[in-house]
């Protein structure tokens, strides 16, 4: 079964639990790695967790949440296997899934609703990557150059 993980700091925490519920309702797998509480928690903890979860194959992609999506999407793309997409809208989602391959939906819980997050979930679970022209791009966002060396070189 398609596994996807969820993880969010505490401002997530309700949206993240609406979109469980969406996941579950499509027949999918949950791997929720919190937090669960309304206590303050720092999001860079949860998006590394995420991180290490689709990076090592016990989810397939994931979804991330914290107040503005911004702060989780720092920690996520530190990590050269993660693709993390902030999205407010579907165009978006739709966008990050066929050209960037994204495996990872980030979305702010305080910048959007329930209506418009469902609508990013959709896009992004519904959406193939179309690869062709974007090959190449995607492929260099997993070897950054070396420090000092040009861009592209060390793929
Ligand atoms: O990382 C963020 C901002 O880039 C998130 O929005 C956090 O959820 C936010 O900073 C948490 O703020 P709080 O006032 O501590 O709830």
């Amino acid at each position: 079964m398609t596994v996807i993980a969820l993880a969010s700091d505490h401002a997530g925490v309700d949206l993240k639990s609406f979109l469980a519920d969406e996941l579950k309702a499509r027949g999918l797998d949950v791997l929720d790695l919190g937090t669960n509480g309304p206590a303050s928690v720092d999001y860079p903890d949860y998006g590394y967790a995420l991180a290490a979860a689709v990076k090592d194959g016990r989810a397939e992609r994931g979804v991330a949440i914290c107040g503005s999506g911004i702060g989780i999407s720092i920690a996520l793309n530190r990590d050269p296997a993660i693709r993390a997409a902030l999205c407010h809208n579907g165009l978006l989602a739709r966008l990050s899934r066929q050209h960037n391959d994204a495996n990872v939906l980030v979305l702010g819980a305080r910048m959007i609703g329930l209506e418009v997050a469902r609508d990013c979930l959709a896009a992004f679970l519904d959406t193939p990557y179309e690869g062709g022209r974007h090959a190449g791009r995607v492929s260099k966002l997993s070897c950054p150059p070396p420090a000092g060396g040009p861009a592209g070189s060390s793929c």
